[in-house]
């Protein structure tokens, strides 16, 4: 079977007080563009496996493969040409809101495409925007959309999310979803798309991952996952959002 994108027994230690594994046995592929969600309780590693993803951080042991060529095949330029990343804390380059989204173009040596970023800033709700403007004196939910545009511009095959409307009101993460939906379909882009909204993950994603006891417990589809997880941990997650009084579980 050949995969868009696979990671096969990732393995993850990290040095805090004292090394410990992160997460082990991390198994995950996408045999198509779609949107994957990848949930699960604070602290299980989520954000370090997009990061490992992205070649942003180390892992231990496992093999991670694009188009059924190892990373290790892949030089890191290349592999983050095809894999983009969208952090939960943007971090602006410095400059106009124009140079932020033309320096990654120039970065990656690829031609800034004028009328794609005005139409993802008019869809993202950006369109008030003076491009002249400072990107450090935009807001947060203003920066966190500007880098999603950003990564949007290099027209990567996989983009990574990272909690990226934990900041936005209603209407921007609406808009948000709707956007990146479109743009996996119409473009072919693969997703996996950490979050805690729940919501969000049952409305917007075709499959799960559910990451519990130091691996990535279940890869289910969403409404199979939404109707009863195969797994105490998965039951225990979503009635644990129930007692909290989420209603969008
Ligand atoms: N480089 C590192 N050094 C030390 N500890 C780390 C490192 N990277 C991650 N951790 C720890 O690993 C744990 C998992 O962090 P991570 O942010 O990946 O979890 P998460 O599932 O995304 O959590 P949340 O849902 O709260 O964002 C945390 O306890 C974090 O402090």
């Amino acid at each position: 079977m050949s995969y868009i994108f696979q990671f096969d027994r990732l393995h993850k230690v990290i040095e805090d007080t004292e090394r410990s594994v992160l997460f082990t046995n991390v198994c995950g592929c996408m045999d198509e563009p779609m949107i994957i969600t990848v949930l699960g309780a604070s602290g299980q590693g989520k954000s370090t496996l997009l990061r490992v993803l992205a070649r942003l951080d180390s892992f231990d042991e496992g093999d991670m493969m694009l188009g059924n060529k190892s990373y290790k095949d892949w030089s890191v330029r290349e592999w983050r040409m095809k894999v983009g990343y969208v952090s939960q804390f943007p971090v602006m380059l410095p400059g106009s809101v124009e140079d932020n989204l033309k320096t990654v173009s120039s970065l990656h040596r690829i031609p800034f495409d004028h009328a794609l970023a005005k139409k993802l800033m008019e869809s993202l709700r950006l369109d008030h925007l003076d491009w002249n403007k400072k990107a450090a004196d935009l807001s947060g939910g203003e920066k966190q959309r500007l880098s999603l545009i950003r990564s949007m511009l290099i027209r990567s095959e996989i983009l990574l999310l990272d909690e990226i409307t934990a900041s936005l009101d209603q209407h921007s993460k609406h808009a948000v979803e709707q956007v990146l939906e479109e743009w996996s379909r119409r473009e072919g882009v693969g997703m996996i798309w950490v979050t805690h909204d729940l919501q969000q993950a049952r409305h917007h994603s075709k499959r799960v991952w559910f990451m519990a006891e130091g691996t990535l417990l279940e890869d289910r589809d969403t409404q199979a996952f939404f109707d009863k997880p195969d797994t105490n941990a998965g039951m225990q997650y979503l009635q644990g959002l129930k007692a909290e009084g989420e209603h969008h579980v």
